[in-house]
C-alpha cells in the first residue's frame, strides 16, 4: 500500500527550477538524453539482477519508448526496467536527485551568473533536467519486486511534490512531461527524432520513437577486435561520416584499468588543409553521446583524427580548466598518444611501402604531433619521414647517411636544403642538384615550425632554403674556384653593375662561380627570410616585415657574359646587357613582373636582331 503523502522537497534554494532552466543549460535538448539514459539504466539494472538470480520473472524484450501527444501537450518516456516503489521514489527522486541538483547549484551558482562558458555544459543534472521543458512532471512506476504497488509522483516545478497510489499492471516506469508553453517546439516528431539520433544512436537498449527504432545497440567499439573485419570498421566509419572518403587505418581502443576507455579512432584521408577536419571525434559516456567538441579531452594534434571515444571516467560536470588538469584525462591522453604512435610504428615496420603511400595524408598529423608532444616525438623519430624533390622518402637516420658525405660544411655541420615551392625555385633546385646536393620538399604551413623544431632537436643539423645562397655557398666548404677575371676587373664589374642596377636593398658582390651558373643570381639570406616570416606572422611588431626587400645580388665573374660586358665599348649595349642579365635572375625567381617584364621582352627582341 502506498500511503498518500504530501511533502516538501528538502532543498536550500527556494525554487531551483527557474535557475536550472535559465542559467545552467545552453542546450535544452539534453532533457531527453537524461531521461532516456535513466530508462536505459533501469533496463540494464534489471538484466544485471536477472544475471545474478535476484530477478527470476519474465524479462521480455527490454524497450524504451518515446512518444508524444500534441493535443495533451505531453512527452512520455516509458521503460520496462526495474521500476520504483514509493519508498524508492522518495529516496531516489526526492532525496538523491534533489541533493544532486542542489549540490550542483551550490557549486555553480557564482559561475552561472558570469556566463556558461566556464561550465562544460555536457553533464547531466539527471532527472531534474525534465523541468527545463516541462511545467509538471509525472512519474508512474511499478517495481520489479513481486507484489509491489504502483505509485504516481507529480511535481509542478515548485518544491512541492505529491505521491499517490497508481494503476499500473506491468513492471517499469513512465515519465510524463507536461510541456511548458515556451517549450512546445519539442512536441514535434522531427525535433524529437533529431535529438534522439544525436544522443541515443548507440544506446545499449532498444529505443523507439513512436514505434520507429532509433539506435544500434551494439556499436562497433563495444565489440571485441577479434570478431571484427576491415569491412566492419569501414562500414562503421561510413555510418559516422557518410560523405567521407575511406579511412586510411584505425585503432581500436580498449582499456579497463586504471581507467575505462573504449573507442575506435580513424586516420582520415586528408588534403593539405587540416583545419576543416577538426572536431570529428565524438565523445560518449557508456554509449550516450556527450559531445563532438573534444578540445579539452584529447590532445590538440589528435583532433585531426576521426572516430569515437567512450569513457565514463571523463568528468563532465567540471569546468574546462579542471578538466585539463584531471588525472584521468591526462592518462587517457597519454594512452591514446601511445596507441597512435604504436600503430604508426607497426605499419611502418610491417609495410614500409604502404606507409610511404600514406605519408602524404598523415605527414601533417605526424609533424603536428612531434612539435606538440615530446613523448610523441620520441616514439615517432624512427618513422618520421623526409620527402625530397624527387618524391623519395627517407627516415631521419637514412637522410643523415644520404647527405653526410656531400652536405657537411667546414664546421662539421650537416646542412639540409629544402624548397617550399619546387616550381618557383626550380632553377635553384637544379643548381643544387647539379652539385649532387639533395633538396627536401617542405611545402605545408606547418613545415616552417617543423623545420625549426628539428633544428633544435637534431644534433649539428641546419636547414637552408635552396634559394638562401648561391649553390656553391649553400654548404660552406671553404673551397674557392679560380677567377677568370683579375681583381681590378672584378672591381670594374662591380662598379658598372652598381651604376645600373644598384639601389636600396641591393647588396651587390662579384664572385668567382662555376661558368655553368647564371651570370647574375639573387638570393635572400636564410636568416633574413626567417626573421621576415616571423615578424609577418607576429602581430607584435613589424620591424623586419616593413623593411624594404633586401637581396643579395651576386655577379658571376666566371660567366662568359660578364667578360663580354666588360669588353663592350658601346655604353648603351653595355647597359642593355647588364639589365638583361639582372632581369634573367629576377625571372628565374618568378619576380619579373609588370613594366619590368614588358621592358625585358622588348629588349629581348632588340637583342635578337
Ligand atoms: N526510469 C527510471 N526507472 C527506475 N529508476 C529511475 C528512473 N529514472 C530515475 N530513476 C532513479 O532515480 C535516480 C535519480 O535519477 P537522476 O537521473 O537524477 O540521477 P542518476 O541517473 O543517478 O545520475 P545522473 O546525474 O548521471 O543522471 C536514479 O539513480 C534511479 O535510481
Amino acid at each position: 500500500m502506498v500511503a498518500e503523502e504530501k511533502g516538501t522537497i528538502s532543498i536550500h534554494t527556494e525554487n531551483i527550477f527557474p535557475i536550472i532552466k535559465k542559467f545552467l543549460y545552453s542546450d535544452h535538448d539534453i532533457f531527453l538524453r537524461e531521461l532516456v539514459s535513466n530508462a536505459v539504466d533501469a533496463s540494464q539494472k534489471l538484466k544485471r539482477l536477472a544475471a545474478i538470480g535476484e530477478f527470476t520473472g519474465e524479462m521480455g524484450e527490454l524497450l524504451v519508448k518515446v512518444s508524444f501527444d500534441k493535443e495533451q501537450k505531453t512527452i512520455t518516456i516509458s521503460d520496462n526496467g526495474i521500476g520504483m516503489t514509493a519508498d524508492e521514489i522518495k529516496k531516489y527522486i526526492n532525496q538523491i536527485a534533489f541533493s544532486g541538483a542542489s549540490e550542483f547549484l551550490e557549486k555553480y551558482k557564482d559561475k552561472a551568473s558570469d556566463g556558461q562558458q566556464q561550465i562544460i555544459g555536457h553533464f547531466g543534472l539527471g532527472f531534474y533536467s525534465a523541468f527545463m521543458v516541462a511545467s509538471t512532471v509525472e512519474i508512474i512506476t511499478k517495481s520489479y519486486r513481486e507484489g509491489s504497488q504502483a505509485a504516481r509522483w507529480t511535481c509542478d516545478g515548485s518544491t512541492q511534490y505529491e505521491i499517490t497510489e497508481a494503476e499500473r499492471q506491468e513492471r517499469g516506469t513512465d515519465i510524463i512531461l507536461h510541456i511548458a508553453e515556451d517549450s512546445e517546439e519539442f512536441l514535434d516528431k522531427w525535433r524529437l527524432s533529431g535529438i534522439l539520433t544525436k544522443y541515443c544512436k548507440f544506446l545499449p537498449v532498444q529505443v523507439e520513437l513512436e514505434g520507429e527504432k532509433i539506435n544500434n545497440t551494439q556499436p562497433l567499439w563495444t565489440k571485441s577486435p577479434s570478431e571484427l573485419k576491415d569491412e566492419d570498421y569501414i562500414a562503421f566509419y561510413k555510418e559516422l561520416y557518410p560523405t567521407a572518403a575511406d579511412p586510411l587505418f584505425w585503432i581500436h581502443l580498449n582499456v579497463d584499468y586504471p581507467f575505462n576507455l573504449t573507442g575506435v579512432l580513424y586516420f582520415p584521408k586528408v588534403d593539405n588543409n587540416f583545419e576543416v577536419n577538426r572536431d570529428k571525434i565524438q565523445l560518449y559516456s557508456r554509449q550516450v553521446f556527450i559531445t563532438d567538441e573534444v578540445k579539452d579531452v584529447v590532445p590538440e594534434f589528435l583532433m585531426l583524427l576521426h572516430g569515437v571515444i567512450d569513457s565514463p571516467d571523463i568528468p563532465l560536470n567540471v569546468s574546462r580548466s579542471f578538466l585539463q588538469a584531471d588525472s584521468n584525462v591526462k592518462k587517457i591522453n597519454a594512452h591514446i598518444t601511445k596507441k597512435v604512435a604504436d600503430k604508426l610504428a607497426e605499419i611502418f615496420n610491417n609495410d614500409r611501402k604502404g606507409f610511404e603511400e600514406k605519408w602524404d595524408s598523415i605527414n601533417v598529423f605526424v609533424k603536428y604531433g612531434i612539435i606538440s608532444d615530446d613523448k610523441f616525438f620520441e616514439r615517432a623519430k624512427p618513422f618520421a619521414l623526409l620527402k625530397n624533390t624527387e618524391s623519395k622518402l627517407f627516415t631521419l637516420d637514412e637522410y643523415k647517411e644520404h647527405t653526410k658525405a656531400n652536405q657537411t660544411d667546414k664546421t662539421e655541420q650537416l646542412v639540409w636544403l629544402y624548397s617550399n615551392d619546387a616550381q618557383k625555385q626550380s632553377s635553384y633546385i637544379q643548381a643544387a642538384t647539379k652539385r649532387s646536393f639533395d633538396v627536401l620538399l617542405f611545402d605545408h604551413i606547418i613545415d616552417s615550425h617543423y623545420i625549426a623544431f628539428l633544428e633544435r632537436h637534431l644534433e649539428k643539423t641546419a636547414f637552408k632554403r635552396v634559394d638562401a645562397d648561391l649553390a656553391d655557398k649553400l654548404i660552406d666548404k671553404d673551397v674557392s674556384i679560380a677567377s677568370v677575371l683579375s681583381d681590378t676587373e672584378k672591381e670594374t664589374v662591380k662598379e658598372i653593375f652598381n651604376k645600373n642596377i644598384g639601389g636600396e636593398g641591393v647588396a651587390l658582390s662579384v664572385e668567382s662561380l662555376s661558368p655553368d651558373d647564371l651570370p647574375v643570381t639573387i638570393t635572400l639570406p636564410e636568416f633574413m627570410r626567417r626573421m621576415k616570416e616571423m615578424y609577418a606572422t607576429n602581430s607584435m611588431g613589424n620591424m623586419f616585415g616593413a623593411m624594404p626587400d633586401s637581396k643579395n645580388v651576386t655577379v658571376n665573374a666566371n660567366h662568359p657574359l660578364i667578360g663580354k660586358i666588360l669588353a663592350e665599348s658601346n655604353e648603351a649595349t653595355k647597359t642593355k646587357l647588364i639589365r638583361h642579365a639582372y632581369d634573367l635572375a629576377l625571372l628565374s625567381q618568378n619576380e619579373l613582373k609588370g613594366q619590368a617584364l614588358a621592358e625585358f621582352i622588348e629588349r629581348s627582341v632588340s637583342l635578337l636582331n
